[in-house]
């Protein structure tokens, strides 16, 4: 039995990973949840699971969620430091990293400084320090198994090869909502639109970093520190059916790819129960209602996203965690309808170029940074046509 903390319990990674748990009771626990606004469905699933114990981050949230929980043998914490004390405890056997965003990073590296195994689906956690975080893990001897599915599917490429044999790994990019669309068409493009992608239901920053492309960007950046690989080891493919989830190919130019139907709930299974296959009866992949599976280069020209971070992860340093803070910006900012979808791009750009640059940079130089390319990003949102701040 493992007894499993869901950071992020209440969003799209966390209930399926819910889901999960309740589907195989003899093989997972629910030992800690944590959500960060939504108090209901905190105290709906605390309900139902009956964890040890949960945590709303967003302190405000507290006392709802005291008052509710109060006849239940639950303790209830506020506040994100809350999050980094749990994920420490001897109870806990693996730990779901599924908070979105640059919020998801200290948790992580509590984890793993616990020496626990971190199942990780938040990305954002490699894309700004990767190379801390991976350090740390080699040093306490965390396993960080993926959850993100280009990730998982690489993973599971991997497992019993000799990696040195690893010529390249190929991630696989649906195109999102706007595949084949032109600047002139996404000029005018809103968030309701962007959000609607094809094959995969998922929170809204990663909805709207698919659709612009970026979520393949911040793919690559995941994927150099998770596998330790070069940058020119690492490809993309725009494979809009989302059956191939990810390929390896090796240096005898075998290419192994991991496929299924696009539903979360299998990584999410294979990186909860790891080493463990687990039998489900989810869909399976009928190949005849799959019969054209297509591949095609991604236009950087248009979608500039997959490119700008492309070169950042070359540049190194700070500048994933400056990528990073910007795009988290300034799709929050879309989402709101304050800067056009084509905007993004020039805004990032000008947020790498305004951050001191940090070759070899520690935490709080990343926080720094974080901080820091935050502003400038809001500074050039503000001057957006569709800006009403
Ligand atoms: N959804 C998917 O299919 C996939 C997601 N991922 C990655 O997984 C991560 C989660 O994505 P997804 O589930 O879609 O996101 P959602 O937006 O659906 O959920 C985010 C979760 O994080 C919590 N949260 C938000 N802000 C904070 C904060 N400041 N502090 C603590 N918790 C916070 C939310 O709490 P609340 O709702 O209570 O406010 C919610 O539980 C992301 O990094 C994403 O890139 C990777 C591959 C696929
Ligand atoms: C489900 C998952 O892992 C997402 O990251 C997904 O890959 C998004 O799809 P695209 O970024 O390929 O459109
Ligand atoms: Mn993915």
């Amino acid at each position: 039995m493992k007894r499993i903390a869901i950071l992020g319990s209440t969003g799209s990674i966390g209930t399926q990973a819910l889901e999960v748990v309740a589907a195989n009771p003899a093989l997972f626990q629910v030992e800690v949840l944590s959500a960060h606004r939504n108090s209901a469905l905190l105290i709906e699933q605390a309900r139902k699971f009956k964890p040890n114990a949960v945590v709303v981050t967003d302190e405000s949230r507290y006392k709802e969620v005291k008052d509710a929980l109060m006849m239940l043998p639950i303790k209830v914490f506020a506040g994100e430091r809350s999050l980094d004390d749990v994920v420490q405890w001897e109870s806990v056997d693996v730990v779901l990293g599924a908070i979105v965003g640059f919020a998801g990073l200290n948790s992580t590296l509590a984890a793993v400084d616990a020496g626990k195994t971190v199942a990780l689906a938040n990305k954002e956690t490699l894309v700004v320090a990767g190379e801390l975080v991976m350090r740390r893990a080699a040093a306490k001897n965390a396993a960080i198994i993926p959850v993100d599915s280009e990730h998982s599917a690489i993973f599971q490429c991997l497992v019993g090869e000799d990696t040195t044999a690893v010529e390249k790994v190929i991630l696989t990019a649906s195109g999102g909502p706007f595949l084949g669309r032109k600047p002139n068409y996404l000029v005018n493009v809103k968030a309701s639109h962007a959000l609607q992608h094809p094959n995969w239901s998922m929170g809204a920053k990663i909805s709207i970093d698919s659709a612009t492309l970026m979520n393949k960007g911040l793919e690559m950046i995941e994927a150099k520190w998770l596998f330790g690989l070069r940058d020119e080891q690492i490809d993309v493919i725009v494979h809009p059916q989302s059956i191939i989830h990810s390929m390896v190919q090796f240096t005898d130019g075998s290419v192994k790819s991991q496929m299924g139907l696009p539903d979360m709930k299998l990584p999410i299974q294979y990186a909860l129960g790891f080493p463990q296959r687990i039998a489900n009866n989810y869909k399976r992949v009928d190949f005849r209602e799959h019969s054209k599976l297509t591949f095609e280069l991604p236009d950087l020209k248009t979608f500039r996203n997959l490119a700008i971070a492309k070169e950042a992860m070359i540049r190194g340093g700070n500048a994933p965690c400056v990528l990073n803070a910007a795009n988290e910006v300034l799709v929050h900012a879309f989402l709101q309808n304050k800067v056009g979808f084509m905007e993004m791009s020039d805004m990032i750009e000008k947020t790498l170029e305004s951050v001191p640059f940090i070759a070899n940079p520690e935490m709080d130089d990343h926080r720094k940074s974080d901080a820091e390319a935050r502003e400038y990003a809001l500074e050039y949102a503000k001057k957006s046509q569709l800006s009403m701040y």
